[in-house]
């Protein structure tokens, strides 16, 4: 392990600090910020803040509305992009007003992460920033996604950036102490819970989603980014960005919030990118359990075990398997295409279908992840 890289912290920004009115940023909560991260540096540690709150920071450029707009998504998409990109640049003018050190700005996408080259320059593009005693400040790049090439929440994308640049910790501020057993805003009576040691469907079924008019997510992207995040070993906390306090807990040492320890054998970092930052494009069904119990066989899978293939996929695109009562098993990349294998495993005669899958297997060697029986599927969920 990189005992230098080990120094780095995370720190995410919720839209409710940023722009807590929608009528551009507002300071009040972003001082307290500001000289957590430059105590920080000055202990001698590397900082990343991924920031939320461009499209509530640009909400405001864009005061009028037609009626007929207020009712079509696709307008409305086109204009919460629109308050993206007016929103960023005033995000980070004012981010940079805090700090007598350079910021930058890092706008990045899920297509860029789950691509390895891209993600590899990334990952170089940011420790070279931080070498250099510059903050970067990372966003969704809101005004290019769609559904498929955006991450959609900054909760899992400060886990995915964590991960790339080998964090030490990452804190996510949020507009609330952390995670509670229930959603506080539904259950006065909901109880903090200062640490999770396991993250289950237990936890998960806890959280709730965003109440606020500017978040996204609420506490389920947050659990699915401390999920990411502590199985790269990255001790990750929740806490109030409101309070000063929580800032003054976290340089002391205590923990404020809610704290999700990191694992003690964190996954290898090309596995830990393949299942926690890659997606998976289509699933493929297998006739048992027990052809999925390693990698080797899942490499060795015989197209005759394929009951059935779900998704439009190319060769070499992410799949997962299957097993018939919808337990996710393993993530792969395909050896086939969804077209050629839908067309192997409709075949009866076992010859022909061996012949496609003798050479090689029905998925790649390189990268194989096994997910536990009762896996949830971490990129998928919403
Ligand atoms: N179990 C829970 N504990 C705490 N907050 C929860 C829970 N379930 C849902 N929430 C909601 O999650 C919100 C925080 O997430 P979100 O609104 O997305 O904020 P942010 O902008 O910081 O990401 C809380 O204000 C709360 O409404
Ligand atoms: N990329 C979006 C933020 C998305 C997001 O996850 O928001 P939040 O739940 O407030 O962290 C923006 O800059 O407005």
């Amino acid at each position: 392990m990189n005992t230098q890289a080990r120094q780095r912290i995370v720190l995410k920004v919720g839209s409710a600090l940023i722009a807590p009115d929608r009528q551009g940023c507002s300071s009040r909560y972003l001082l307290s910020i500001a000289q957590f991260i430059v105590r920080c540096r000055t202990e001698g540690f590397q900082v990343i803040l991924v920031s939320s709150g461009s499209i509530a920071a640009g909400a405001h450029r864009f005061p009028v509305q037609s009626a007929d707009n207020a009712s079509d998504p696709q307008a409305q998409l086109a204009l919460k992009k629109a308050m993206a990109a007016a929103g960023q640049t005033e995000m980070m003018a004012t981010w940079d007003k805090f700090f007598d050190f350079p910021t930058a700005q890092v706008l990045l996408t899920h297509a860029d992460l789950r691509d390895r080259e891209r993600y590899l320059s990334i990952r170089d593009t940011l420790s070279t920033l931080l070498d250099h005693g510059i903050l970067p400040i990372v966003n969704e790049n809101d005004t290019v996604t769609t559904d498929k090439l955006k991450v959609g929440d900054n909760d899992n994308l400060s886990a995915m950036v964590a991960a790339a640049v080998d964090a030490r910790s990452l804190v996510i501020c949020s507009d609330i102490d952390g995670l509670f057993d229930s959603n506080p805003h539904l259950n006065a009576d909901a109880k903090l819970i200062p640490e999770v040691t396991q993250i289950d469907a237990s936890i998960y079924a806890m959280a709730g989603g965003s109440h606020s008019d500017v978040g996204t997510g609420g506490m389920i992207t947050k659990i699915q980014a401390a999920e990411k995040a502590v199985s790269h070993g990255i001790d990750t906390y929740i806490v109030n960005g409101f309070k000063e306090a929580s800032f003054n807990e976290l340089l002391r040492g205590k923990n404020p919030g809610t704290l999700f320890r990191g694992s003690a054998s964190p996954m290898l970092e090309r596995l830990h990118w393949f299942t926690h930052t890659v997606r998976a494009e289509g699933e493929v069904v297998v006739a048992s359990e027990d052809a999925v119990r390693s990698a080797e066989d899942c490499v060795n899978i015989s197209s005759s075990e394929v009951l059935e293939v779900k998704g439009t996929f190319a060769e070499g695109d992410t799949i997962v398997l299957c097993s018939d009562d919808g337990k996710r098993l393993a993530k792969a990349r395909s050896n086939y295409s969804s077209r050629l294998l839908k067309f192997i495993a409709k075949q009866d005669d076992s010859k022909l279908i061996d012949s496609f899958t003798h050479d090689r297997g029905l998925v790649a060697a390189q990268d194989i992840a096994l997910l536990s029986p009762d896996a949830q599927p971490l990129e998928e969920k919403s």
